[in-house]
């Protein structure tokens, strides 16, 4: 069975493959994992589906057949030699052999291979399914702003209301400089009042016209962002592991902005020049019909050359925003890691990963600009083609008395009109497609159905939340990397108000267990039971709102500190809550001795590792959850991380109030000594479980690592 496919971008490291087999669209996800190109190399993946549930799957420009995540994937990668465009080495051969000359003219005269837009040094992907066609695009866009259709009316009808008034102009221009040349004075009074009369409307219609498009950019350009956006926001975790913040900002951005162009810009100046092009031929046609025809013809081979332009536009556009998109991921990655870059002095490695994309950017913009440069050869040619036959023919036409000279004045006037429409719907629709081809991308990415935890809001509510956690022969693989098993058959319980530390080594799926408690994630196998239940028949937002969660590397949002505590609390609390929590967080202090105390504003880089991983704590503090986790930073944090941890756990410990469950992913045994029970991971497996004393008697791996730390304390 061939997968349905409809679009991909291995260029952009993501791409989209939507089944429209099923009634939801299911959207998989192509991630291009192998960011290094293929200089020159065309692949060609074919995919079959094979028993899948994940709704993504990932894939590395293979080097030959292969099965990632449940797809097999058969590649055939062509020679690298064959070559697509010409290159320095191509011209460096170009003086030494004549044949390679010729080739050289042939490739870069029109149709030639130097024209073609491909992106060569990625995977290509076999397209099976509907690209966004203009008719789709557009009526998404009718969608989005349907709401306030009274704009698009008022626009539209302003809009004819210009264009028949300025294509009236041009005759009773003519009439009035012929009629005051024949003395005719009443039929000239007519023709100037009614040339003003047409001004006025024209001037009017066009002021409403641009207001009105305007607004409606407005409306739709706000209405994409926000539905881009919603959609984002709702999507499962796992997809945000394949997606790029970088490319992600740039759909909303850039891209958005472009596709609005469409009503505002593009669509207007379409509808208003194939108005006045219409109104001026059949003008044409009825002051000379063989003369209207010529032009016509010409018309006619103008508006093939524009569509092959308009076609290829639309291509290099979208490799335009890919590439575009690209180079700003690369450009956020690395200011987003300017500490790093800096340390590490790669600076120029970095400018050269920026550039390579820009380079790429370069190439296609040069192709677009000759492809610009052409059509502007034809148009020009054509254009002054009609003003030679005009003068040709109608001349002729003069001397045997069959038009007027007025009538040669209003043909050569109209027929200029008409090209200039044509040229001008034409340049439009160069544009129309270029906003299209920004559209796909953004419609795909609007159409990702949000994940099920945000469509079914049913799950049960229980009446309190006990705090009794049962993990049941869990199983559990990334769907990034369905291959590869994080958890395996993991199976252990927490009791209620019971401090728990799960230990092990890095990567032993620690953090996994948490991801899937706090249902970022769904086990592959087994289940997980809270106070008895299934948590997949629990309501999610419910649970979450019973859970506070300390990460190993907090971050803060730019605010204030007092709002960074309260943030997503579930329940009412005033300053008074927000300082019980600071305290119980010991962070009460050095917020106090910050110049603004809990007003001071902050964000991820003004507080050390420390003061924000105590932020944190106080924030999931003040949800007074009934499950408390807390994962230790691995990092050189771990000293203060380890006091942090350490207090709390003495608070729970102390305060019956504040009993709750407790699960502390520890790196710092001594952090956990105290713990009602360890579990010691090994490569997804539990190796271990008992208290400390208990697993110190024994031979494993929780006494090999506490002996580790503690030789690494104790200087030699
Ligand atoms: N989002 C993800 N996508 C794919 N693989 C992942 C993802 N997150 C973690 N992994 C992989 O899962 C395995 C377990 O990771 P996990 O973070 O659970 O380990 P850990 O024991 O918490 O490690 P640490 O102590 O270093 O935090 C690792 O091999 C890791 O590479």
């Amino acid at each position: 069975m061939a997968l349905p496919l409809v679009f991909c971008h291995p260029q952009t490291s993501s791409s989209f493959i939507t089944s429209s087999s099923q009634r939801r669209t299911q959207v998989f996800l192509i991630r291009n994992t192998n960011h290094d190109p293929l200089p020159n190399a065309r692949t060609n993946l074919q995919l079959t589906p094979s028993k899948s549930n994940g709704r993504f799957i990932s894939i590395s420009p293979p080097k030959s057949s292969a099965s990632v995540n449940g797809y097999s994937v058969n590649s055939t990668i062509s020679n690298p030699e064959d070559v697509d465009f010409p290159t320095t080495e191509g011209s460096e051969k170009l003086s030494q052999n004549p044949r390679t000359v010729i080739e050289f003219i042939k490739d870069i005269l029109p149709g030639g291979s130097w024209w073609r837009l491909s992106s060569s040094d990625h995977v290509e992907v076999v397209l099976t399914a509907k690209p966004v066609t203009v008719v789709r695009a557009l009526r998404r866009m009718w969608d989005l702003i349907s709401e306030d259709r009274w704009v698009i009316f008022t626009a539209f009808s302003s809009l004819m209301l210009t264009a028949l008034s300025q294509i009236s102009i041009p005759h009773y221009l003519t009439a009035s400089i012929f009629s005051a040349q024949s003395n005719n004075v009443s039929v000239f009074s007519w023709n100037v009042k009614l040339l003003i009369l047409l001004c006025i409307t024209s001037g009017i219609g066009s002021g409403i016209r641009g207001c009105c498009f305007g607004i409606a950019n407005m409306i739709l350009v706000k209405r994409m962002r926000e539905r881009l956006y919603s959609t984002l926001l709702l999507q499962d975790i796992s997809f945000f592991d394949y997606e790029t913040v970088g490319d992600l900002t740039s759909r909303l951005g850039s891209d958005c902005q472009q596709v609005s162009r469409v009503i505002g810009n593009d669509l207007n100046l379409i509808s208003r020049n194939l108005l006045q092009g219409t109104g001026a031929l059949i003008y044409l046609v009825i002051l000379s019909w063989p003369l209207g025809l010529c032009t016509f013809a010409i018309c006619a081979m103008l508006s093939t050359i524009m569509l092959l332009y308009g076609q290829y536009q639309k291509k290099a556009a979208k490799l335009i925003q890919d590439y575009g998109a690209s180079a700003n991921e690369v450009a956020q990655e690395t200011l987003s890691l300017m500490r790093t870059v800096r340390v590490y002095g790669t600076e120029q490695q970095e400018l050269g990963r920026y550039n390579n994309w820009l380079e790429k950017l370069a190439d296609i913009s040069l192709r677009q600009s000759a492809a610009y440069g052409l059509w502007n050869f034809s148009f020009n040619t054509l254009y002054h083609s009609t003003q030679v036959i005009a003068v040709l023919i109608g001349g002729m036409f003069i001397l045997t008395g069959r038009i007027t000279a007025e009538q040669l004045t209003k043909f050569i006037l109209y027929s200029e009109w008409l090209i200039y429409s044509t040229w001008s719907v034409g340049d439009s629709l160069s544009s129309l497609m270029q906003s299209i081809g920004a559209s796909e991308k953004v419609f795909q990415l609007m159409d990702l159905p949000p994940s099920n935890q945000f469509i079914s809001t049913a799950g049960s509510k229980l009446q309190r939340l006990v705090g009794h956690i049962e993990f049941l022969s869990v199983t559990f693989s990334y769907p990034s990397r369905a291959s590869v098993p994080v958890l395996q058959h993991v199976n252990f319980q927490v009791h209620p108000n019971e401090v728990v530390a799960i230990v092990g080594l890095s990567g032993s799926g620690k953090s996994t267990l948490v991801n899937l408690l706090l249902r970022l994630y769904e086990p592959t196998g087994g289940q997980i039971m809270i106070d008895g239940h299934p948590i997949k028949d629990l309501n999610t937002k419910w649970l979450r709102e019973r859970i506070g969660y300390v990460g190993q590397e907090p971050r803060l949002l730019r605010t204030d500190i007092s709002s960074n505590i309260r943030y997503g609390c579930p329940r009412v609390v005033n300053q008074k809550d927000v300082e019980r929590a600071a305290k119980q967080a010991y962070a009460h202090e050095f917020i106090s001795s910050l110049p603004n105390g809990y007003q001071t504003l902050v964000d991820d880089e003004l507080l050390s590792g420390g003061q924000k991983q105590r932020i944190a704590i106080a924030r999931a503090i003040l949800r007074d959850p009934d499950i408390l986790i807390l994962d230790e930073a691995t990092s050189a944090l771990d000293a203060e991380s380890e006091h942090n941890i350490k207090g709390v756990l003495r608070a729970v410990r102390s305060d019956l109030k504040t009993k709750r469950t407790v699960i502390v992913i520890a790196h710092r045994l001594s952090t956990i000594q105290a713990a009602d029970k360890i579990v010691v991971m090994e490569g997804g497996k539990i190796v271990q479980v008992g208290s400390h004393s208990e697993l110190l008697l024994k031979d494993g791996l929780y006494s090999r690592l506490t002996r580790r730390q503690a030789d690494a304390v104790v200087p030699s």
